[in-house]
């Protein structure tokens, strides 16, 4: 079976759609590998054309006109003949045909909406209405149906579900409103901005308005707002046509930018960091989808020698025929796929170029009176949907790696982070000032300690002369009674246990104290290992600390055994003491014993 895929597109853009992947790398390298990824499943669609037929207005009724009497509209066919001289057996197919009973609700849905969910899936799109003078253009896709929503029209209605579907935290839904009145591009909101040139992107094809205002839409109250504005300042003639009528394209550019799930581009991801290895990390990178719609209401089709039109209307009428006979050609060149459009032609189809045929999904809405008066105008409509119906657009998507937000993203979490490392800095003086408090009360109970223990071992040494002073003192009577090699104690000899036990207590208390500074100092280390910064200072400060402890401790055990070794020497002191005692009375007795017997002895001479 032959498979012929017709590529469509206004000039250049089919071209894009050709070029090798290679030679458009070089310019934007990544989007331009996405856009290649995408392009292996990129949808084709068939351009849509829908027919409505406006209901009979006053003039119809006053002039008896009636739609029987120029087409008959067959909407269960999706269908309308032309009547020729007699019925023609000829009818002609449309995606959908309204009636004058469509509901506004209803046109949106057939007509604009697959198109705006193109758009948000990432797709340019663009809805376009075309028809005679005064056959209901504006009102299908401008209406703001102020006092009734259910008027509202194809701009509003898609708009209202664009911001439904967005999120204004991660997308981002702007607009510009313009009008091409007299191949001259005027800002409709912003007036003052007209002549506004029309850039064309010679790599990409893309075309745009660089000169328009861009708003970003809050909420529909606010495109409400700014619809209004461009209403107020859309140029209006009066023709003989058409009292209301609109002399100008009137053009809505949406923009959509819209952060990517991360799940929807996963293989496509994968697939490309295949082939790329300096590309960068998976879920460092987020992508956005770029698209655009257009929402075109199109000047009135009306033949000059008909609409009456003198002057300056004329030249008007001129230029309207201009632009739409362009669109006309290129549409005609796109349906038989030729291989030049020309879209020089008019600004209108330099504008258009990117949006209508080529790359984007499309939907042409055609509007028709019932008035056979206008039946050459009509036919001439519905030939234009028709041929416009026979384009085949190769959509594709635009997604780029969004390194904007990525750098946006990575500035808040360095600011995160520079704040994070400033309450830590804080957080480490405050531990360092405590630390230091701690460490400075450390060194004053060690000084405190080790004053103590110098004062104790004062303490110590004095009993012991002491002792000896005691020693002393009894020396004379224990050489008397015992011999050389023996020693003997004095009074006094009570105070000093008394002595002893006190420094004994004492000795407790500071074994105690030297505990809790162990304590405190292993608290102290405990805060410090938190603290890498002072993790070296305190470990060294421990060491010194522990080494001074344990040289404390060793003088106070040594300390302690001296008290001990002066404990024992004093028991075998008081023993001899005693005794010396015992033998000093001895002596007393027996030199009184001695004294009364000499005084008897010279008692009995
Ligand atoms: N479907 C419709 N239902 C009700 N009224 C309609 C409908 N279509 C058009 N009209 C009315 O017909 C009149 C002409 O419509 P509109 O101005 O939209 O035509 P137009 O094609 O935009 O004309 P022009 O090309 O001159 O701007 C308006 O008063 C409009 O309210």
């Amino acid at each position: 079976m032959a498979v012929t895929v017709l590529v469509g597109g206004l000039r250049d853009s089919k071209s894009l759609l050709l070029t090798p992947v290679d030679k458009r790398r070089r310019h934007k390298p990544i989007a331009i590998a996405l856009s290649r990824l995408q392009a292996h499943g990129a949808p084709a669609w068939k351009s849509e054309g829908c027919c409505q037929a406006r209901p009979r207005n006053l003039e119809d009724r006053s002039s008896d006109s009636d739609y029987a009497d120029s087409v008959e509209l067959q909407p269960e066919l999706k269908r309308l003949k032309l009547r020729k001289n007699n019925w023609s057996s000829e009818s002609y197919r449309f995606d959908e045909v309204f009636t004058e009973t469509a509901s506004q609700n209803r046109v949106y849905q057939v007509v604009a909406k697959p198109v705006v969910e193109s758009v948000l899936n990432g797709y340019n799109g663009t809805v376009m209405a075309y028809g005679q003078t005064g056959t209901g253009k504006t009102y299908t896709v401008g209406s703001l149906g102020r006092d009734d929503p259910s008027e509202r029209g194809i701009m509003v209605r898609a708009l209202e579900d664009i911001i439904s579907n967005t999120a204004p935290a991660n997308d981002t839904v702007e607009v510009s409103y313009l009008q091409l009145y007299m191949e001259s591009i005027q800002d409709l909101l912003a007036p003052e901005k007209t002549n506004i040139p029309i850039s064309e992107d010679p790599k990409t094809g893309e075309v745009s308005l660089p000169g328009a205002s861009v708003v970003r839409v809050k909420d529909l109250d606010h495109f409400l707002q700014l619809l209004q504005i461009g209403e107020a300042n859309r140029h209006a003639a009066n023709t003989k046509l058409n009292t209301e009528s609109s002399r100008s394209h009137a053009i809505l550019m949406v923009f959509i930018r819209r952060a990517v799930q991360e799940n929807a581009v996963d293989e496509m991801i994968s697939q490309e960091k295949a082939s790329r290895a300096d590309l960068p990390g998976r879920n460092s990178v987020p992508i956005v989808r770029r698209s655009k719609l257009l929402i075109v209401d199109l000047a009135g089709s009306e033949r000059i020698d008909k609409s009456g039109s003198e002057g300056h209307l004329l030249e008007e009428a001129k230029f309207i025929n201009l632009s739409l006979s362009s669109l006309g050609k290129c549409i005609n060149a796109l349906a038989e796929n030729s291989p030049h459009i020309p879209t020089r032609d008019s600004k209108l189809t330099r504008l258009l170029r990117d949006s209508f045929g080529g790359s984007a999904r499309t939907s042409l809405i055609i509007t028709i009176g019932p008035s056979a008066r206008h039946y050459a105008e009509t036919t001439s409509t519905i030939m234009f949907g028709q041929r416009a119906m026979k384009i085949v657009n190769m959509v594709k998507l635009k997604e780029e790696f969004d390194y904007e937000s990525l750098c946006r993203k990575l500035e808040n979490q360095v600011d995160h982070l520079t704040a994070q490392m400033e309450r830590q800095q804080k957080l480490l003086d405050s531990n360092k000032f405590e630390l230091e408090r701690q460490l400075r009360e450390c060194q004053d109970s060690f000084s405190e300690a080790k004053q103590n223990l110098i004062s104790r071992s004062e303490v110590v040494v004095s009993p012991r002369n002491h002792i000896c002073n005691l020693v002393e003192e009894c020396w004379p009577y224990y050489d008397e009674v015992f011999g050389e090699g023996q020693y003997s104690f004095g009074v006094g000899f009570k105070d000093l246990l008394d002595e002893l036990n006190r420094r004994k207590e004492h000795g407790d208390l500071m074994h105690d104290k030297v505990a809790r500074l162990e304590a405190s100092l292993e608290h102290g280390k405990q805060h410090q290992l938190e603290s890498s910064m002072y993790q070296k200072v305190l470990a060294d400060t421990t060491q010194m600390y522990e080494e001074k402890i344990a040289k404390l401790i060793k003088q106070l055990e040594e300390e302690h055994d001296r008290g001990e070794n002066a404990e024992e020497q004093l028991d075998a002191m008081k023993t001899l003491l005693t005794e010396g005692q015992k033998t000093i009375q001895q002596h007393e007795d027996a030199k009184f014993y001695i004294s009364i017997s000499t005084c008897r002895n010279y008692s009995d001479v």
